[in-house]
């Protein structure tokens, strides 16, 4: 393999990731970022995102030289080889992807970058920005390529280090090839595409897996009804390899900081290509709706009203595993219980600082204890651990389980009803 002079603009969880795992795999990378306390704490080795792996490979990149951090875009480039675009893209007008931090990078860097130099866009972005990117950037001599990232938050460095795939899309067949090799080692079988394709495969996937959790939400609704369990029914399902058995658990609505962001872009991009995708339209109502379902549990367990009742909140962040509140659906319920009235009070292991709204502390027994609903609402492993006999005794409360997460028979000998999703 031929180690290469990289360079990464952005360091949240994707741009680290990027870096410190390209360093890792012998790379010489350099990451740049805008926030000047954030490069502050990189260089001294201290990486504030929860990821399993990542400080380490921090801490090994810099010791062996191999790693860099410098404030702003254009103090990464100068040398590099390769360039990767690793800056938001959040939601903007219209649901659409906002790509003002792309922009601004090539406004910054594009008169540097060294002649022969690949520009490879990781940022989520809607068909079409390579293209417009080349074009910000007037220049012959370098290629743009489009290289979508699928890590997800938690398990960030394993993804990146054990990919499902690697796809990369470009008009420029070289450069693109030059980019699959930085790879080579991870034995991930690669898609070599157009640039269009490329940046489509990216919302298609993360849309198909919001479809399929909504399609589980709404048949947990059916289990309720019908009186089956939703549980047993999606296990049923998964063994058919057509289907599988992840991203099968029914919950509070999906969330984080892409898959409601990029539902919303591509259902845009439908709107503006004049393509009727009420499929997806669907899959986004559903989410909307999953959380008024969730709101009505907790209301009918709060005895029909939620004025001045206080709730007891286990859990935060979107999904275990991340201190990430972008898109939260916790929060997304939180704020639905406010509007009625109800006082909210909360615990989630890796949120320390306050939110707007809800009373955080950091025991999980102060959370829910005189609550009038306990409600759960992200499946860290430790809210099974707790001592629900000692929750029983603080709070005659029921529980409002929203990842059917704890054992119902342990939360019912606590003397406290347990409800669930579709069961
Ligand atoms: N978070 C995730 O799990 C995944 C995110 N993505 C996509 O990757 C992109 C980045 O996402 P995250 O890493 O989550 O974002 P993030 O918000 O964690 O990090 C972005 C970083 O870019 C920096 N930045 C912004 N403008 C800059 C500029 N002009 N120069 C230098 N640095 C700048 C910010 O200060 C921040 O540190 C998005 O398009 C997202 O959709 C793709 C796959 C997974
Ligand atoms: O583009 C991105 O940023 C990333 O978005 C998601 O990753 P992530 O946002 O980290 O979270 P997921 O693990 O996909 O979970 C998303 C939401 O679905 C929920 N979920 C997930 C799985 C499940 O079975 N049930 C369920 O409700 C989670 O709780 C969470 O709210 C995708 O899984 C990644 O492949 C992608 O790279």
């Amino acid at each position: 393999m031929f180690a290469r002079r990289i360079a990464v603009v952005g360091t949240g969880y994707v741009g680290l990731t990027t870096g410190a795992c390209l360093a890792s795999l012998g790379h010489r990378v350099v990451c740049a970022d805008s926030d000047a306390a954030k490069v502050a704490r990189l260089q001294a080795g201290r990486v504030t995102i929860p990821e399993p792996g990542l400080p380490e490979l921090v801490t090994a990149g810099l010791a062996a030289g191999r790693l860099e951090f410098v404030l702003g875009a254009t103090q990464a480039v100068g040398n590099a080889e390769v360039v990767f675009l690793c800056v938001p893209t959040p939601m903007g007008e219209g649901g659409a992807a906002d790509l003002r931090a792309v922009e601004s990078v090539i406004a910054e860097v594009g008169a540097r970058l060294p002649r022969g130099c690949i520009l490879v866009n990781k940022s989520t972005v809607p068909v079409g920005t390579a293209a417009k990117i080349a074009e910000l950037l007037d220049r012959d001599d370098v290629a743009v390529v489009s290289n979508p990232e699928f890590l997800r938050e938690g398990s960030a460095v394993e993804d990146f280090l054990d990919p499902d795939r690697i796809v990369v899309g470009s008009d420029a067949e070289d450069a693109a090839e030059r980019v699959v090799a930085l790879y080579t080692r991870l034995g991930a079988p690669s898609v070599l595409t157009d640039a269009a394709s490329s940046e489509l495969v990216k919302y298609a996937a993360n849309c198909f897996l919001a479809m399929k959790l909504s399609y589980v939400n709404a048949m947990a609704e059916l289990c309720e009804r019908l009186g089956a369990d939703i549980a047993d029914v999606t296990e049923g399902m998964g063994y058919d390899r057509r289907i599988g058995q992840s991203f099968l658990r029914p919950g509070p609505g999906w969330g984080g900081s892409c898959l409601p962001k990029d539902t919303y872009a591509l259902a845009q991009v439908a709107r503006v290509a004049g393509v009727e995708f009420p499929l997806l339209e669907a899959t986004i109502d559903t989410n909307t709706r999953q959380r008024q379902l969730v709101l009505g549990k907790i209301r009918a367990a709060a005895g029909g009203s939620l004025r001045g009742k206080r709730i007891g909140m286990l859990g935060l962040a979107f999904k275990a595993g991340t201190d990430d509140l972008r898109d939260s659906p916790a929060l997304a319920v939180a704020e639905l219980l406010a509007a009625e009235g109800a006082e909210l009070s909360a615990y989630d292991p890796a949120i320390s600082g306050e939110v707007p709204g809800i009373l955080t502390t950091d025991d999980p027994y102060q959370a829910v204890k005189g609550a009038a609903v306990i409600v759960l609402l992200t499946e860290w492993p430790e809210f099974r651990g707790l001592d629900w006999g000692r929750i029983g005794e603080m709070a005659q409360a029921p529980v409002v389980d929203t990842r059917n997460h704890l054992d119902p028979d342990v939360v019912r000998l606590a003397g406290l009803a347990w409800i669930g999703i579709g069961r």
